[in-house]
């Protein structure tokens, strides 16, 4: 049974409009005049227990929105969400113990004080035994190599830290579903490779279902098969990585190192050059045109060395902000 279910899950916010300078403020103070804005269209999907997956889309796209219904921060428009069994906008306690929220732009942990002082408040509200809070802290310590940084102000931590701390406090409960959005905001390439590992042993170890944001493609090309594009507040792709990348990128990128110089002429029948540096050319070629051309060139061109490449995945997915299609 799916742990995540989402059914025309749409979000308006109404937003007052107000004119500029005084006039517009006096106005406004009388009669307020109000804008919809759609955050959220008719989104559906569903997730399996111990699934891995992105959530993708541009500044504005509705990533944090859906994240804070499916969490229950906020009452959906229109549509039905079920996480863990519950309708999450109840906030039963029972569906706050099955879930966690990461905001990587938020934070929990108290600035002044350790990170154990906040750990142990936590552990009173979800109201771990001492044992409990102890197995758990020591566990999460090791697994996010946090070892004696919990006992020092967090303010004294850095990024990398403070943000593994924050995953702790996270988990304590050990929820079964973990709302992450852009978890490794900000942090260096160490540090976010050092979240990233964490995340997907904390998943194999324990069954845990994550949804994940991130700007970093890296983050998603590491932990996640399955990605979910949302552009405009609509669900615009649900499938495999691999095949979004094939949808749109529908081309390969081609090196090949020649023996002899060849005029820019005598290459164009091979396809379209992306460029020339010396006896090295980059081609952009059709997928479907790829043996045809690379035959055709090893018959024809006295190639030293070939090699052919995807491009990169940012490309594939910034086509489907722009495009915008329904894709899956
Ligand atoms: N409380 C709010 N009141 C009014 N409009 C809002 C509110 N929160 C978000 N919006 C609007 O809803 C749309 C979706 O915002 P949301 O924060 O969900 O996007 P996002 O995909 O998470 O973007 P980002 O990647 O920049 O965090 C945006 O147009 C935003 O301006």
């Amino acid at each position: 049974m799916s742990i995540v279910l989402v059914e025309n899950l749409s979000k308006v916010y109404p937003v007052a409009v107000k004119e500029p300078g005084l006039k517009g403020t006096v106005s406004h103070f009388f009669r307020r005049t109000y804008r919809q804005i759609e955050a959220v269209k008719q989104v559906s999907f569903q997730i399996e227990p111990g699934e891995v997956v992105g959530f993708l889309g541009a500044n504005g796209a509705g990533k944090t929105t859906t994240l804070k219904m499916l969490t229950g921060l906020i009452h959906p428009s229109n549509g039905r969400v079920r996480v863990a069994g519950h309708v999450p906008f109840q906030r039963q306690p029972e569906f706050l113990r099955q879930i966690t929220l990461v905001m990587g732009q938020k934070q929990q942990l108290i600035w002044d004080l350790p990170a154990l002082d906040s750990l142990k408040i936590n552990a009173a509200i979800y109201g771990l035994s001492t044992q409990e809070y102890r197995r758990r802290v020591g566990e999460l310590t090791e697994m996010l190599s946090l070892q004696g940084k919990l006992n020092q102000p967090v303010r004294k931590l850095s990024l990398g830290e403070r943000m593994k701390a924050e995953l702790l406090a996270a988990l304590l409960h050990q929820p079964k579903v973990l709302f992450l959005d852009e978890p490794t905001l900000g942090l260096d390439v160490n540090a976010q490779v050092g979240v990233r590992e964490f995340l997907r042993e904390y998943n194999q170890r324990y069954g845990a279902t994550i949804l994940l944001t991130s700007h970093y493609m890296a983050d998603i090309t590491a932990l996640c098969q399955r990605v979910l594009v949302i552009h405009k507040g609509q669900l615009v792709y649900d499938g495999s990585l691999d095949q979004l990348v094939d949808n749109f990128s529908p081309y390969r990128e081609v090196q090949v190192e020649l023996a002899h110089p060849v005029s820019k002429e005598e290459l164009l029948p091979y396809g379209e050059i992306k460029a020339v540096t010396g006896l090295s050319v980059r081609f952009c070629i059709k997928r479907e045109e790829m043996t045809r051309a690379v035959a055709k060139m090893l018959a024809e061109l006295e190639v030293v060395d070939l090699t052919v490449t995807d491009p990169p995945v940012e490309e594939a997915i910034g086509r489907v902000f722009t495009a915008g299609n329904v894709v899956s």
